[in-house]
């Protein structure tokens, strides 16, 4: 395909979207191999504005890690001949990476964060033109309230932004947003296409992903997550979360790595250990089905309980983190449960509330866990997936980080 040959159609509108990060209550790491995972979005996002351009060129800009890059569409192109345009989506292969890495010219930047969004972004971009026979000359800003390498799945919210928008922008799904809609989704298929797309940028961020993270920054909600099937969780009462971010930083990538070396050094140790997770997954869908009818206070009991064998499991397959067990320690110390989410080895911690934890419990654990240095805050969960917005029915903060000011 040349620069210039447009065989597709372009939508040639500005586009706004936005996904949500999630939270893990079980599964991290047994969903990479296999096991059920539990996971709830948050009410954090990621916000993606895309414009079209008519100069040829495009601009990718990350305020959160800093990045500001353009380039020409003649540049881009030569690439193209590692995307064959293929009906059924396969993994970046490793000869893909290295290319556009070298292309990135990232190996002498600022270092590897910004090396992997820049080539996830290309990665999608590239595969999605040579699907459409669309190469667009547009300007994308991405921006998100979550922080990035912390657990709360912000590579899927980047992933399923960069999908949504690039999809629409190449007609290969529809952009929802009507005119006069402030708020718009795409039909069920369309996410399905979004999502498996979502997914091949994990790929390049995570190497091995399970998929769960890019499913709840698709679907929103509460869901059980296992070997690519994905099954809404319909009756989820509400629960309180507090969430501490330790601010010890951390790759998914490697987390993911190690834990896989430890399961082929001790496969006799380990696989016990993911299977345990895993039955703790489905008590726990179990026991937040039964309190859909019954509120009593035994089902805390047995959550808490949970949370806490959970913890010592992350910790046996060697993703914990003194930090971590900091958190543990000081919410334990005022009655309560607490395990990390996500990778793990830094990132954040959960801690369950009850409905009736008393106001004053809660402010103890956050300025206690403020005073260890960590972020903490009490959250909301369940929002939905990713939706199209006309950026003036945006918070007047997201709206100014998206118009560049
Ligand atoms: N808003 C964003 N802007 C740019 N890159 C992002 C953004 N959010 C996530 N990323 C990419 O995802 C990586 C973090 O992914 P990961 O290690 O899986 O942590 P998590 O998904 O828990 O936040 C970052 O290093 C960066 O490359
Ligand atoms: C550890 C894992 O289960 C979740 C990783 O989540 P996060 O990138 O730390 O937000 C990996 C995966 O499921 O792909
Ligand atoms: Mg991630």
């Amino acid at each position: 395909m040349e620069a210039g040959d447009i065989q597709g159609e372009m939508l040639n509108k500005t586009l706004v979207v936005s996904a949500p990060g999630k939270v893990i209550l079980h599964g991290e790491h047994a969903v990479v191999h296999g096991k059920a995972a539990l996971a709830v979005a948050l009410n954090l996002r990621t916000f993606l504005r895309m414009s079209p351009r008519d100069d040829g060129k495009i601009f990718l800009q990350l305020p959160n890690i800093g990045v500001k890059l353009w380039w020409d569409l003649v540049q881009l192109q030569p690439l193209l001949d590692a995307f064959p345009d293929r009906t059924e989506l396969k993994p970046p292969t490793p000869e893909q990476l290295a290319r556009l890495k070298e292309f990135a010219g990232t190996a002498d930047g600022p270092g590897e964060i910004h090396d992997v969004a820049t080539v996830a972004f290309l990665y999608l971009y590239l595969s999605i033109a040579a699907k459409s026979g669309v190469l667009p000359s547009v300007e994308l800003l991405v921006w998100s309230e979550l922080p990035t390498g912390a657990g709360l799945g912000s590579s899927a919210a980047y992933s399923v932004c960069l999908a949504a928008a690039l999809l629409s922008e190449c007609s290969v799904v529809g952009y929802p947003l009507g005119e006069g809609q402030s708020l718009a989704r795409w039909t069920e298929e369309e996410l399905d296409v979004i999502n498996k797309w979502a997914f091949q940028g994990e790929q390049v961020i995570h190497g091995n992903p399970s998929g769960v993270d890019n499913a709840v920054g698709t679907w929103g909600g509460a869901l059980r997550y296992q070997s690519g099937k994905i099954t809404p969780l319909k009756r989820v009462p509400t629960l309180r979360i507090l969430l501490t971010n330790t601010k010890v930083p951390r790759s998914t990538k490697a987390l993911v790595a190690g834990v896989r070396e430890k399961l082929l050094k001790f496969p006799a140790i380990m696989e016990p250990v993911l299977i345990s997770i895993d039955a703790i997954s489905r008590e726990c869908e179990g026991v937040l089905e039964a309190m859909a009818d019954d509120s009593s206070q035994g089902h805390y009991s047995v959550l808490e309980e949970l949370v806490d064998i959970n913890q010592h499991h992350l910790d046996v397959i060697g993703v914990g983190h003194p930090a971590l067990d900091r958190v543990c320690q000081a919410t334990a110390a005022l009655g309560l449960h607490s395990k990390l989410t996500g990778a793990g080895g830094g990132g954040c911690a959960i801690t369950l509330l009850r409905p009736d934890t008393p106001p004053s419990v809660v402010e103890t654990a956050v300025r206690d866990l403020s005073r260890c240095g960590f972020a903490c805050w009490e959250t909301d969960i369940g929002g939905p997936g990713v939706c199209a917005h006309a950026l003036p029915s945006l918070k007047a903060d997201v709206v100014k980080v998206l118009n560049g000011i």
